[in-house]
Parts: structure tokens; C-alpha cells; sequence
């Protein structure tokens, strides 16, 4: 497999060149350059592998070779043995027609576990064998951060720097991500929101003189190999769930905010899996559910909400979505894109936008629907949601029609947003992990949302 850019400026490159890259040096994102499709009897033999045999089926899709399979494995042994759930992301049951696709069984209670926990190992691995410094630079609304951080804590060869807005994650997140006191890790809490950390971290990956005098390397979605670790649960949810593997469809209801998860999904389908529709879930950063319903990309007013990692704007990974469902046109993504800049919209219509509708269908869920929603399921199926895994369960039932078979991702701990827990009434308990956080002395540094200041504040912190 090769990787190509969104952008048409980078040749085909191989997997952990793109891995290395991270954003693509055009400015664009790297995508596989043909997407494999896996025929159905591969898919049932593939329905009775564990997790892990699962991803190293999976990956050799991607990974054409370039890491020996006896030490891929070792990677991805090593990366899911962090997990309290032997299944890794088990699938468990709300009603009849609607199921949970648990991926909060990692270290930081969260689904980024699933694809940064394998990147840490990767990372490493990379350093390693290639003896090369890596200094990663990422983003976060809350979620990303913490995770990203517990890949590479105290890992030789590494440093990462992770940017999130100041008082706009939750507590626990917080907590989480400022907490770590490795010497490899600083963390930057940043005045502004999550679009503007991560328009920032953008900006200085596009810069490509700053880009490699820093060894700058990615951890967000606009990473290749978090995507792909991804596409790999909706085939395993998809093989607990459908009766007849091959032939039953299964929608997936996914709670987004930067459109990575879902675009996960997406490749799951043309991949060649029975998926149905993919509903996105959204909170009142509506950008996204307005694409689909109306085919308009403009960012209205940010808002903070019940479920602070999907308060984004401006989503990374809807210019790969983009590429695909405009005919695979690079120059006409970047016309898009270059105007996206300047006048802060991209609008679609016609056969483009039937074929988007086709594809996803979309809810917005406000503040209210999502506390109701959690405090339902407690009642209904003594089963505690946390808010984003909530709006993908009213999203699912605004979106599913009766007798359709749907997972919906349950893509956080609770223990994560007790802010809105305790606003339904509800008193949980924490995981001791969780417990433990309150204790510890935390570690930030708060930084005006600059670019200028926050490239020195890195370079210094990377140059240490
Ligand atoms: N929701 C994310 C935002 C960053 O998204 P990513 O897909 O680029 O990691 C978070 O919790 O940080």
C-alpha cells in the first residue's frame, strides 16, 4: 500500500514514511491510495479472530511488509495487554436493536486508547530502529491528550507537547493529562478553544523548515495510523452483532467532533463491510451535522456543552472525507480548502450531496436531550452513559428506523464528566485510577493562543 495526499503534492510514499509525516507536506492528509476491499469469506473467517489477530489481519492491509510480522505482533500484543477488558472492546447489549460498542476499557478511559496506544508502542519502535528523535506536537478538546501522553510517559527518544484549551476539557481530563510528571511531557494549557490549538498545530506542521528542525511528529487523527487502528473495532463490533456475516447490516451511531471516528467508519464500508448508515452524532458545535442535512461547511458560534471533546469547529478529517465524495480530485480539494481559509465555508449541492446523504445520516443533540438521554438509560437499562456516548445513543434513535440493527460508540468512562452525571442526579463511583488523580500535583504551563509563542515555548521545551 501506498499513501498519497488529499493535496496531490506527495508522491506515493510507503507506511511508516506516513506514519512520519503526519499532516501531509502539502498541507493536505494522507490517505491509503486505493482502498482495499476484503471479500466475504475473508470476512468470516475473520469474524472468529480475537481482537488482536483481528488487527494484525487488518493492518497487513496497510502496512505493506515494512515492519517483520513477528515484531508487528509483539507492537500490537504489547499495546492491547494495557486494556482491563480481555475482548478490548467488548460489545454489550441496550435493547433489541441497539448495542454498545465499549471503548473506554483503556488506560486513560477513552476511545483514543484504542489507536494511541498502539502509536506509543510505534513510536518507539520507530526511534528505536531508526534512531531518530520524535517530538510530539498534538492537539486536544480533552480525551486525545491524556491518551497520547500515556503512550509515550518516560519513553527514550520521545518528547510530546500537547496543547489543550484552557478550562474548557472537564476535570478529570484535566487532571489526567497535567498530572504525569515524566520529563518527556509538557503540557501547554492554551487561551482560546480547541479550534484554535488545533489551527495552531497545523499551522506549524505546514511549516516544513520548523517542521524538521523540530522532528515534529503527529498523534492527532490527521495521523493515517490512527484511522486505521480505528476501522478495526467497527469490523469487530460488526462480527458480534450480525447473524449472517457478510449479508446483515449494521449501523453505527458515532458521537464526533474532529470526524476521525466516523471517517473510521466510513473506510470500514468501502473496505467492504455490511455497514448501513453511519450517524453522526453531534452536540451544539452542529458544523458537521449541517454538512450532512444541508451540504454547508461554515463554523457557527463555538458553545461549550456537556461533551467538551466534541466542541470543534472546524473537523481535520473532513477534508479526507471530502476527497473521496468529490471524485478523488486533489486539485479541486485544494481550490476548496485555499477558499475554506479565506472565506470560511465550502457548500455542496446535487448529486455530491445525495451521495453524502446516502452515506450518513446526522443529529445534533442539545444539552438537554443528552442529560436526558443519560438519565433514561440508567433508569431503562441501569447502564450510566457519559455524554458524548449518550448523544451517539439519541442520535442512533433519531436516526435508525425500527427493526435496524445498531451500534452505537460508547466512546468514554462516565467517571470522565461527573459535571454532567451529577447535573441528572446521579452519584457514581470512580475507578481508583480516577480517584487516585485528586491527589497528585499537576504540572501546565498557561500560554497565550499565539503561534508565535507557543513554537518557542515547544522549540525550547523540544531542545531541552
Ligand atoms: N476530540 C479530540 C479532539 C482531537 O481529535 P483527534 O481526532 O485529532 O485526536 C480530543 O478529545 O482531544
Amino acid at each position: 500500500m501506498e499513501y498519497i495526499s488529499t493535496r496531490g503534492k506527495v508522491g506515493s510514499i510507503g507506511f511508516i514514511d506516513a506514519f512520519m509525516m503526519g499532516l501531509a507536506n502539502d498541507g493536505g492528509l494522507l490517505i491509503p491510495k486505493n482502498i482495499p476491499v476484503i471479500p466475504v469469506e475473508t470476512l468470516q473467517a475473520w469474524s472468529k479472530l480475537s481482537y488482536t489477530e483481528l488487527v494484525l489481519e487488518l493492518f497487513s492491509y496497510f502496512t505493506n511488509d515494512e515492519i517483520p510480522k513477528e515484531e508487528l505482533k509483539q507492537l500490537v500484543e504489547a499495546s492491547y495487554s494495557t486494556f482491563r477488558h480481555p475482548e478490548v472492546t467488548p460489545v454489550t447489549k441496550l435493547s433489541d436493536d441497539l448495542y454498545l460498542l465499549e471503548l473506554f476499557h483503556g488506560p486513560t478511559f477513552a476511545f483514543k486508547d484504542v489507536a494511541l496506544q498502539f502509536m506509543g508502542q510505534f513510536y518507539s519502535y520507530v526511534a528505536k530502529k531508526k534512531g531518530v528523535r520524535i517530538n510530539i506536537l498534538g492537539a486536544t478538546s480533552g480525551d486525545t491528550g491524556a491518551s497520547a501522553i500515556e503512550g509515550v510517559r518516560g519513553k527514550d527518544g520521545i518528547k510530546i507537547c500537547i496543547l489543550h484549551p484552557h478550562g474548557k476539557v472537564s476535570k478529570v481530563q484535566e487532571l489526567q493529562m497535567t498530572t504525569v510528571q515524566d520529563d518527556n511531557v509538557l503540557n501547554l494549557s492554551v487561551d482560546g478553544n480547541f479550534d484554535d490549538c488545533q489551527r495552531i498545530i497545523k499551522e506549524l506542521f505546514a511549516d516544513l523548515e520548523f517542521k524538521s528542525a523540530n522532528d515534529l511528529a503527529a498523534i492527532n487523527s490527521i495521523n493515517f495510523v490512527r484511522i486505521l487502528a480505528q476501522i478495526v473495532y467497527y469490523f469487530y463490533a460488526y462480527f458480534k452483532v450480525a447473524d449472517n456475516i457478510g449479508t446483515t447490516k449494521v449501523n453505527f451511531s458515532v458521537p464526533t467532533g474532529n470526524f476521525g471516528d466516523i471517517f473510521a467508519g466510513y473506510m470500514a464500508k468501502r473496505m467492504g463491510l455490511p455497514v448501513g448508515k453511519l450517524i453522526l452524532a453531534t452536540n451544539e458545535n452542529n458544523i458537521l451535522e449541517r454538512f450532512i442535512k444541508e451540504g454547508v461547511y461554515m463554523p457557527g458560534d463555538f458553545r461549550m456543552t456537556y461533551s467538551p471533546s466534541m466542541d470543534i469547529q472546524v473537523a481535520s478529517n473532513f477534508e479526507r472525507y471530502l476527497y473521496y465524495v468529490l471524485g478523488e480530485d486533489p486539485e479541486l480539494i485544494t481550490k476548496l480548502m485555499e477558499q475554506f481559509k479565506v472565506e470560511g465555508e465550502i457548500s455542496i449541492d446535487g448529486e455530491a450531496l445525495a451521495k453524502v446523504q446516502a452515506e450518513f445520516a446526522a443529529h445534533g443533540v442539545l444539552g438537554a436531550e443528552c442529560l436526558a438521554t443519560i438519565s433514561s438509560v440508567k433508569t431503562d437499562a441501569n447502564y450510566l452513559l457519559d455524554p458524548h456516548s449518550a448523544c451517539g445513543v439519541a442520535a442512533a434513535k433519531a436516526c435508525a428506523a425500527p427493526n435496524e440493527l445498531t451500534v452505537s460508540l460508547a466512546t468514554a468512562h462516565p467517571a470522565k464528566f461527573n459535571e454532567a452525571i451529577e447535573l441528572c442526579g446521579i452519584e457514581q463511583q470512580y475507578p481508583e485510577q480516577i480517584k487516585a488523580l485528586f491527589d497528585k500535583e499537576q504540572r501546565q504551563t498557561r500560554i497565550a493562543g499565539d503561534k508565535d509563542a507557543i513554537a518557542k515555548a515547544i522549540e525550547v521545551f523540544y531542545k531541552g
